[in-house]
C-alpha cells in the first residue's frame, strides 16, 4: 500500500519562493535596478516623439526634431543594453535558485524516514524529482527573468501615462481592466488544471513502472491485458487532463489578445475629444497612444509565459510538497548499553489501517539464532522491520541495549542491527561506491572475500556498465553488512528469489556473515527453524508459541503440528510459506 505525497499549499509555496529571493537578494536586488533603468530610458521614446510631433505641428526646424530623433534613439540603445544586462542577472539568479530546488529536494527525499520512502508512490517521488524540478528551473532560468522585466516595464509604462495626462493616463489604464478580469478567470482555474495534469503525469508514470518492475510476474500470472488496461486508463486521464487546460488556454488567448487594442482605442477617443477640445495637444496625444501600444510588448511577454509560470507554480507546490512530510524525532544521542533486544507490547499498524501486530513480547538474547515462523499474513516481515529500526511501533517499545531502535541515527544503528531482504540496491557506480563505507581497498577486498565474491577483484567496475547478477548482487549486499559489522542480522527472504544455484552461493556466503552474530531469522524452511537456539511462532500479529524446537514439539502445538505434519512426510527440508509447500 503507498501513502500519497502531499502538495504543498499555496501559503508555503508562497513562503518557499520568499527564502528563494531571500537566498539571493543581491541578484534579486541588481534585477530590479537595473531592469527598472532600463524601463525609464523606454519611456523617453514614445515622450520624444510627443514632442516630435508638437514641435511639427508649432512649425518647428528639421535641427530641433533631428536633435530629439537622436534622443529616442539614444533612449533604444540604453534601454537594450540595459534590458540585456537584467536579463544576464535574471539568468544567473535562475540558474542558482533552481540549483537550490533540485539540493533541496533531493535532501528532502534522501531525508525522508526509511518507513516513508518505503511506501511513497516510486513513480511520483520520480516524477517531481524529475518532471517537475525541470520545469521550476526552466522558468526560473528562461522565463521568470523576462517576465520580471516586463512587469517593471508595464508599471513605468503605467505611471508614465498617467503623468504625461492624468485623465488619459487613467482611462487608458483602465483599459487594461479586460485583461485582468480574463486573466483571473483563467488563473482560478489553471491551478487545479494544471495540479490535474501533474498527478495524472504522475499516475500514468506509476502505472509504467508498476508494469516494467514487475514484469515477470505480469508474464507469469498472465496479467498483461489488466496491465494494459491500467496503462490505457492511465493516458486517457492524462488526455483528459491535457485537454481540459487546453480547453482553457483556447478561451484565455483570443480574448487577451483582443484585450490589448482597448487602452490603444481608449487613449485614442479621449485624446481626440480632449485635442478637439483644446485641453491637450496632439504631441500629448501621440505619446499616449504610443505608450498604450508600448504596453502591447511586455502584456505579451506576460501572457505567452502565465501559462507556463502556472504549470510551473503547480510542479513548485508538488517540489515544495516534500517538505510537508514530517520528518519524526531527532535521533537520539544515547547509545545502547549492551546487545540485548527487547520487544515490549508492540503494537503496530500500517497508515492507520487495521493493527496487524498486538501485544508482541520478546527478548532476543546476544548471540543466539531465533526462527521466527508463522503463515503468510502472520505479521513476521513487519516484526523484522520493527526490530531493524525501519519503521516505529504504534503502541509499545523495541530497544537495543535499552534505547529504542528506530530513534538510532543511521550510522549507528547499522552497528546494532541490520536487516537483510531480497532486495537490494545496486547504483550505477563503481563497485567501490556501491559499498558505501569509506574503509581502505584492503578492508573492502575482504569484505569481498568473506562473502566469497571471487568475481569481485575490481574495486573500480562500473556497475551500472557490468551489471551484477542475482547471487553476485546479494553478495555485494552481504558485504555491506560484513562492513557495517552490526552485532544482529535479520533476515527475510533473504535468499528466496534465486535460482538453487545462486541460492546455495548466498547460503554459504551468508553462514560466513552470520558467524558470531545474533540472527533472527524469518524462516520459510523448517530445518532452519530445526537449527535455530529458539523459535518464535506467530499467529495473526501474535507470538503464540515460543521455544526451543526440542520443547515446541514436545509441547505438541502448532509448531508440532507443522513439524510432524512435514517431518513424517520426510519433508524438513522443504520450504513453508503461506501454507503451502515448495521445493
Ligand atoms: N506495506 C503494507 N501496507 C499495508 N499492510 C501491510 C503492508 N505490509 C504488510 N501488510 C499487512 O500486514 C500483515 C502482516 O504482514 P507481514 O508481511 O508482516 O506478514 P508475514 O508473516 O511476513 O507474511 P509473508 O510470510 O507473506 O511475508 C498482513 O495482513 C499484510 O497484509
Amino acid at each position: 500500500m503507498s501513502t500519497a505525497l502531499p502538495i504543498a499549499d499555496q501559503r508555503t509555496v508562497r513562503a518557499a519562493a520568499v527564502r528563494l529571493v531571500a537566498a539571493d537578494r543581491r541578484a534579486v536586488a541588481g534585477l530590479i535596478t537595473v531592469s527598472s533603468l532600463a524601463a525609464l530610458a523606454a519611456l523617453g521614446g514614445p515622450w520624444l516623439l510627443g514632442r516630435i510631433i508638437d514641435t511639427v505641428a508649432a512649425g518647428g526646424g528639421a535641427g530641433q526634431v533631428d536633435l530629439l530623433a537622436l534622443g529616442v534613439l539614444g533612449c533604444a540603445i540604453v534601454q537594450t543594453l540595459l534590458s540585456r544586462y537584467a536579463l544576464a542577472i535574471g539568468y544567473r539568479f535562475g540558474e542558482r535558485t533552481a540549483a537550490r530546488i533540485r539540493e533541496n529536494f533531493l535532501r528532502r527525499a534522501l531525508g525522508l524516514p526509511a518507513a516513508v520512502a518505503e511506501r511513497v508512490p516510486a513513480g511520483d517521488l520520480a516524477a517531481r524529482g524529475t518532471t517537475d524540478v525541470d520545469a521550476v528551473a526552466t522558468t526560473l532560468r528562461d522565463i521568470l527573468p523576462s517576465v520580471f522585466i516586463a512587469v517593471v516595464q508595464l508599471l513605468f509604462v503605467a505611471v508614465a501615462v498617467i503623468v504625461l495626462d492624468p485623465l488619459l493616463g487613467v482611462v487608458g489604464v483602465l483599459g487594461l481592466s479586460g485583461i485582468w478580469f480574463v486573466t483571473q478567470w483563467y488563473l482560478r482555474r489553471a491551478r487545479d488544471a494544471y495540479l490535474a495534469e501533474g498527478a495524472a503525469n504522475s499516475r500514468l508514470a506509476e502505472e509504467l513502472a508498476a508494469t516494467t518492475s514487475g514484469a515477470r510476474t505480469v508474464e507469469a500470472f498472465g496479467l498483461a491485458d489488466r496491465r494494459l488496461t491500467a496503462g490505457r486508463t492511465a493516458i486517457e486521464e492524462t488526455r483528459h487532463t491535457r485537454l481540459a487546460t487546453l480547453a482553457l488556454r483556447s478561451v484565455f488567448f483570443p480574448l487577451a489578445e483582443t484585450s490589448y487594442a482597448v487602452p490603444t482605442v481608449f487613449a485614442l477617443l479621449l485624446g481626440g475629444l480632449l485635442y478637439i477640445d483644446g485641453q491637450v495637444s496632439i504631441g500629448t496625444v501621440g505619446a499616449a497612444v504610443l505608450f498604450m501600444r508600448q504596453l502591447v510588448g511586455p502584456l505579451d511577454t506576460i501572457l505567452i509565459r502565465i501559462e507556463l509560470m502556472q504549470s510551473s507554480l503547480a510542479s513548485f507546490a508538488r517540489v515544495e510538497g516534500l517538505g510537508s512530510i514530517p520528518a519524526g524525532p531527532p535521533p537520539t544521542t544515547a547509545t545502547p548499553r549492551d546487545e540485548v533486544i527487547e520487544v515490549t507490547g508492540v503494537r503496530y499498524a500500517y497508515d492507520q489501517g487495521r493493527e496487524v501486530l498486538h501485544d508482541v513480547r520478546l527478548t532476543v538474547r546476544p548471540g543466539e539464532r531465533l526462527a521466527i515462523v508463522g503463515l503468510s499474513g502472520a505479521g513476521k516481515s513487519t516484526l523484522g522491520r520493527l526490530i531493524a529500526g525501519v519503521d516505529r511501533p504504534s503502541a509499545g517499545s523495541v530497544t537495543v541495549g535499552g534505547v529504542p531502535v528506530a530513534d538510532l541515527p543511521p550510522d549507528e544503528l547499522r552497528r546494532q542491527v541490520v536487516l537483510v531482504t531480497q532486495e537490494h540496491h545496486v547504483f550505477r557506480e563503481s563497485l567501490r561506491d556501491n559499498l558505501m563505507v569509506a574503509a581502505s581497498d584492503d578492508e573492502l577486498r575482504r569484505a569481498l572475500a568473506t562473502v566469497g565474491a571471487d568475481w569481485a577483484d575490481d574495486l573500480d567496475r562500473d556497475l551500472g556498465e557490468q551489471p551484477l547478477d542475482g547471487a553476485q548482487a546479494q553478495q555485494l549486499a552481504l558485504a555491506r553488512v560484513v562492513l557495517a559489522d552490526p552485532h544482529t542480522v535479520i533476515l527475510d527472504e533473504a535468499t528466496a528469489l534465486l535460482d538453487p544455484t545462486a541460492a546455495r552461493t548466498a547460503e554459504r556466503a551468508l553462514a560466513a556473515v552470520l558467524h558470531e552474530r545474533t540472527v533472527i531469522a524469518i524462516a520459510h524452511r523448517l530445518q532452519t527453524a530445526h537449527d535455530a537456539d529458539r523459535v518464535a511462532v506467530m499467529d495473526d500479529g501474535r507470538i503464540i508459541e515460543l521455544g526451543t524446537h526440542d520443547e515446541l514439539v514436545a509441547a505438541g502445538g502448532s509448531y508440532a503440528a507443522l513439524w510432524h505434519s512435514w517431518h513424517g512426510e520426510g519433508r524438513a527440508g522443504d520450504t513453508v510459506h503461506a501454507g503451502t509447500r515448495e521445493r
